[in-house]
């Protein structure tokens, strides 16, 4: 059985696939991103080509780079480096998985096939036990987001019995808003020293709550250090003052999300806050428009997320 360093824990910035204006991948600025999570955002732990990082835009060779550049721009400064190895064909899978035990990832995610898709759960496990069987050394995280790869079946029905199928599974990815759900895969693994990682950064401290044990999100990439007080004020069970801070989280969330949210906007959000050019997103998405910039910017700043002299969008040049 697979025996990661320590379990997986706290924040885990789904990190953003850097483009160049021409759509290639810009390696060149992931050894800055790397600092800037770790120093600016006190995020340690990060999932790569995952929804945000755009991992299922990318070529299987593309994604093999990714994961070894942030790998080797990570070592010594990041806790744990997951990737996501998840693809519609399960060599592809198999291969994404094998690259990352070479390259010394310390775990890897998969979702659920989306095209032909698994009809019940037996037919799940038997994909993703084949993945995991390619890097038997390393911690396997399953990827549940429902929403974006249509396949239902419950997380609490596909974690019972799996560490007899998958000895290596070592933790859930909840990408989804069903809390009864997440509530019952930790209730019912209580005895295991599983991860609990919710993916709704918006409804966090709902998940703390169920006894998440941690958190992947993209809003980490540049609202690490705030959702860092959240989790510090409920560790210590000033309940009040997390729930100030989760209040503070949504209302950014909330007003981004009426505009239209998704990863072109992450990327226009984490240039804007970083200063770090991400670029723009592979199509079929496009780059997030002008107006939706100046509208994120304005509430940034009136939620002080941002300050003016925090401002660093000459990069945004660009959006028009
Ligand atoms: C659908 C989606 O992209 N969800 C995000 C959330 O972080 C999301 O952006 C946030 O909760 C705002 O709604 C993450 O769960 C995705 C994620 O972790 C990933 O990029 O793999």
């Amino acid at each position: 059985m697979a025996s990661p360093k320590k379990q997986l824990q706290g924040l885990v910035a789904a990190t953003i696939t850097p483009m160049t204006e021409h759509g290639e991948i810009n390696f060149s600025v992931i050894g800055q991103y790397v600092d800037y999570l770790v120093e600016e955002q006190g995020v340690k732990n990060i999932f790569v080509n995952g929804t945000t990082g755009e991992g299922l835009s990318l070529s299987v060779s593309e994604r093999r780079q990714v994961a070894e550049e942030w790998v080797t721009r990570g070592r010594n400064k990041l806790d744990q480096v997951v990737i996501h190895v998840g693809a519609l064909s399960l060599k592809e899978s198999q291969e994404l998985a094998r690259h990352a035990a070479e390259i010394g990832a310390d775990g890897i995610a998969v979702i659920a096939p989306f095209f032909l898709k698994p009809w019940n759960k037996d037919v799940l496990i038997n994909f993703l036990k084949e993945v995991a069987a390619a890097a038997p050394a390393l911690p396997f995280y399953y990827y549940h987001i429902p929403a974006l790869t249509g396949v239902k079946i419950r997380a609490e029905e596909l974690l019972d019995g799996i560490q007899d199928k998958i000895p290596t599974f070592q933790g859930l990815k909840f990408s989804d808003t069903d809390l009864l759900d997440f509530g019952q895969c930790v209730d019912q693994n209580r005895q295991r020293q599983f991860a609990f990682l919710f993916g709704v950064d918006e409804q966090l401290l709902s998940a703390l709550v169920m006894g998440a044990t941690g958190a992947v999100g993209s809003t980490y990439n540049y609202l690490g250090k705030k959702t860092n007080q959240m989790l510090e004020a409920f560790e210590r069970k000033d309940f009040s003052s997390a729930l100030n801070h989760q209040f503070c989280i949504q209302r950014f969330i909330n007003f981004v999300l009426k505009l239209g949210f998704g990863v072109s906007q992450t990327k226009a959000i984490m240039t804007l806050v970083s200063g770090i050019p991400m670029g723009p997103p592979r199509p079929p998405l496009q780059k997030a428009s002008r107006e939706f910039i100046d509208d994120a910017k304005a509430k940034l700043k009136s939620l002080g997320f941002l300050s003016s002299t925090d401002l660093k969008d000459g990069n945004l040049e660009s959006y028009s």
